[in-house]
């Protein structure tokens, strides 16, 4: 799914209402509905709702959603802050169009809100949206800091009012805290951001019937990874294949004391889908590995403790994959730099293998192309340099692509991926509950096995991280957030896949 910005949103809604030769305010109807069923599905009847309007199309949505709710029984009031703005036409047609039970509550100062209960209702924030065009200040910004003091459950159409769409918010700024944002047609790129999440715990995106062939030929770099656009990547397996058609997976991982790393990325690619699976490590690991993941073929590194070699015959596999657990060691940087001398299969690159190409930056150029590296953002800021905010991140997640014609999947909530074409995927799945040691191996482990069988670079991040956050959601159903490990990951990778290969 595209990510469109405040001014295509804009263009995609004049061109649908002109083409659809729609009345007015019927787009806005849509939207309104949209939200409503939403908030039908989920928040019950038992608290009054109180729906904050600004003077957009922001507001008009939320003068139809109160008479919507309303339609359905919700005890609703309205809010307007009265302040010298001009308000929009579908505004006024939406006040007009308010029923005379629905109050309509108009203040210039919010110290008169104090004594009408707010906090025990459930606020809609519908002040402004994607025609925010500078900080608020005045009365709305008062408005804000008077809705976050309350710490009532804020519930935002479209965006969190204050809220710059698509570009850095300054910090300062008066910005609604809201629990969930429903978003119209297409998530914002700011909610997406890490920076923000303060903003929004959660975000919902719903439909509402914009063009879909004009919206196929606006450009964007940004995508979002939905179970549709990760279907349209998965390929089914053929029925006369054999191990052979899926790829022979090299992983070069491990160290004394990081063995652990190596048999979670090792156990990964195999539940994954790579047709054979051998595993590199330090000698010390030999014995485990061949226990842990009898799947695997084992070759032990002349080192007890570090990997100081490349094995033989790298041609005969179809991707190598390392880093998970190798540590820092200079022989082991050592063999980094053979390796990209040498090798003429695809690579995946984690962990350590991208501190020691931080630290020896000189190795970047010999990259071969279309390498996949999979940084969390402190390794991604050291194989660059700091960043002020998560925009110029993604400005430097572009450039970084570009220069080195590789792919980099940028790690955490929404892992964004870099190609070198400059797009950027966003993944929708995923939960906190991944936060813990070895999550990061498991997708090595399962991007590596994805090109071993053939995967584009592009759809093996795609699909890899993907995968990775529905395993990890079904883990979550599983077991909860906070007990969440990274093997729970891997146990409910099958389930993951099932679920794609009964749906494509
Ligand atoms: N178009 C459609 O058909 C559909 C649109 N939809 C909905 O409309 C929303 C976008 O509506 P919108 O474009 O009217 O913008 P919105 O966010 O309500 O605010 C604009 C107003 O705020 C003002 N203003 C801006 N910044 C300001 C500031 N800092 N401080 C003070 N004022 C400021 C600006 O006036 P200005 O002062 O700049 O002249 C203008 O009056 C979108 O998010 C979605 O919810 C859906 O219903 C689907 C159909
Ligand atoms: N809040 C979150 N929501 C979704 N996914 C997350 C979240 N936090 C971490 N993850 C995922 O967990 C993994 C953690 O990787 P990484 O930081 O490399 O861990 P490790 O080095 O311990 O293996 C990444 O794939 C990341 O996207
Ligand atoms: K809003």
């Amino acid at each position: 799914m595209k990510i469109l910005s405040s001014a295509q949103l804009r263009e995609a809604d004049t061109f649908t209402i002109s083409h659809e030769n729609l009345a007015p305010g019927a787009l806005m109807e849509r939207a309104a509905q949209a939200f409503t069923n939403w908030f039908i599905n989920h928040c019950g009847r038992e608290k009054e709702v109180a729906i904050f309007c600004g003077p957009g199309n922001n507001g008009g949505d939320g003068l139809a959603v109160a008479r919507l709710l309303s339609e359905h029984n919700y005890l609703v009031r309205t809010f307007i802050p009265e302040t010298d703005s001009v308000f929009s036409e579908e505004f006024k047609l939406n006040l007009k169009r308010l029923p005379a039970r629905i109050p309509v509550v108009r203040f210039n100062h919010t110290a008169p809100l104090e004594d009408r209960h707010l906090s025990k209702t459930r606020i809609i924030d519908a002040l402004f949206g994607t025609g925010l065009n500078r900080p608020l200040t005045g009365l709305y910004a008062e408005t804000i800091r008077f809705l976050n003091n309350l710490h009532a459950e804020i519930i935002s159409i479209d965006l969190p009012s204050g809220l710059f769409a698509d570009s850095a918010t300054p910090e300062d700024a008066a910005v609604i805290k809201a629990s969930q944002t429903i978003t119209f047609a297409s998530p914002k790129l700011a909610l997406l951001l890490p920076q923000n999440q303060v903003y929004s715990q959660q975000m919902h995106s719903v439909l509402i019937g914009l063009n879909i062939g004009f919206i196929e030929n606006l450009r964007s770099p940004f995508y979002y990874v939905d179970s549709v656009s990760a279907r349209s990547r998965w390929k089914p397996r053929p029925r006369f294949g054999h191990k052979g058609t899926f790829g022979h997976s090299l992983l070069l991982v491990g160290s004394y004391g990081k063995i652990g790393a190596a048999i979670l990325s090792t156990r990964a690619c195999l539940r994954s889908g790579s047709g054979l699976v051998s595993v590199s490590l330090p000698r010390a690991g030999y014995q485990i590995m061949q226990t842990a993941a009898p799947e695997a073929m084992v070759l032990a590194d002349p080192s007890e403790k570090i990997i100081t070699e490349l094995p033989p015959e790298l041609e005969k596999y179809a991707v190598v994959g390392l880093g998970p657990g190798i540590g820092q060691a200079a022989e082991t940087k050592k063999m980094l730099g053979n390796l990209l001398e040498k090798v003429k299969v695809p690579l995946v690159l984690d962990a350590d293998a991208l501190n020691l190409l931080a630290a020896d930056k000189s190795l970047l150029p010999k990259l071969p192309p279309e390498t996949i590296l999979t940084p969390h953002p402190k390794e991604f800021e050291r194989l660059t340099q700091p960043f002020t905010d998560d925009f110029e991140r993604l400005k430097r997640l572009r450039e970084f692509c570009q220069q080195y014609r590789c792919y980099v999947v940028l790690k955490g909530a929404n892992t964004c991926i870099g190609t070198p074409s400059g797009n950027h995927f966003f993944n929708s799945t995923g939960n906190p509950g991944m936060a813990t040691g070895g999550s990061g191996d498991v997708l090595t482990g399962i991007i590596t096995a994805l090109r071993a069988q053939g995967y584009p670079a592009e759809d093996a991040c795609i699909l890899g991280v993907y995968i990775h956050g529905l395993a990890g959601d079904f883990a979550k159903n599983e077991k909860g957030e906070t007990a969440l490990i990274a093997s729970d990951i891997i146990e409910n990778l099958g389930k993951a896949f099932k679920t794609l290969e009964e749906t494509a």
